[in-house]
């Protein structure tokens, strides 16, 4: 179906992907690629409006996974979806393996209920899904990224949630990277900031930075 290439950002609130992305949308463009940088929850006007939603308004799992969904269905069928025929680079900071390890491990949320919403969504109308073809994880304990957060910024909804919930998430995005070991690559995000900006280039490029080439 396309010719460009679909990269997701991953991890608990605080593992370093902002600090991230936009050194590498710059290091992929570099080498010559068009590069769509893009969000989730959001992406698009309308997803953008049901972000804000999401973030501020209380509501139950299943709400808040069809509002997540409601977004990535626009999202997809309006920017990345297009993109990705151009032959563009898709770089999204997170994407549905946000909803397992939020609304499924966070939550508890039903997972069956979740892959469900997920064929709906992100079938590519030919028998597939779509998903991203590489996947970063920024692994680290929540405990530290809690320490950063609380160094960075106010807190959002979700990021209120106790240490549990942050470990119940952490142990989503686990279940989702061992079942789909070949598209998830984990970094060890609790490293100083050019030790993980090796890693994130590293798995993106294939090798290892050539000297000055620090994020
Ligand atoms: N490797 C690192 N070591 C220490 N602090 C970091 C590191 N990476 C990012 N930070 C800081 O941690 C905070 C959260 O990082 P951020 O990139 O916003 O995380 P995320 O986008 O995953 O929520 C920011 O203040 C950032 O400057
Ligand atoms: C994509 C997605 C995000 N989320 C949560 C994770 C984050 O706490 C929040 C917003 O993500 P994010 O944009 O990473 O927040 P910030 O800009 O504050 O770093 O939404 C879900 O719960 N489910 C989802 O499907």
């Amino acid at each position: 179906m396309s010719g460009g290439r679909f990269i997701s950002f991953e991890g608990i609130d605080g593992a370093g992907k902002s600090s991230h992305i936009d050194a590498l949308a710059a290091a992929l463009r570099a080498q010559g690629h068009t590069v769509l940088l893009t969000r989730e929850p959001g992406g698009t006007p309308l997803a953008e409006q049901l972000r804000s939603l999401f973030l501020q308004q209380p509501m139950d799992a299943l709400t808040e996974a069809l509002l997540v969904f409601a977004g990535r269905r626009d999202h997809l069928r309006t920017v990345i979806q297009p993109a990705l025929a151009a032959g563009q680079v898709v770089l999204c900071d997170r994407f549905t393996d946000a909803t397992f390890a939020y609304q499924g491990g966070g939550r508890g949320f039903d997972a069956t209920v979740l892959a469900q919403l997920e064929t709906w969504v992100q079938a590519d109308g030919a028998g597939g899904l779509v998903q991203p073809d590489l996947t970063v994880w920024f692994d680290l304990p929540p405990a530290v990224a809690a320490q950063r957060r609380a160094a960075a910024r106010d807190a959002d909804r979700l990021e209120r949630e106790d240490l549990a919930f942050f470990d119940r998430v952490r142990a989503g995005y686990a279940r989702r990277a061992e079942a789909d070991a070949q598209r998830f690559v984990r970094i060890d995000a609790d490293q100083p900031r050019d030790v993980v900006w090796a890693a994130v280039h590293q798995a993106v490029f294939g090798r290892p930075l050539a000297a000055g080439q620090g994020g």
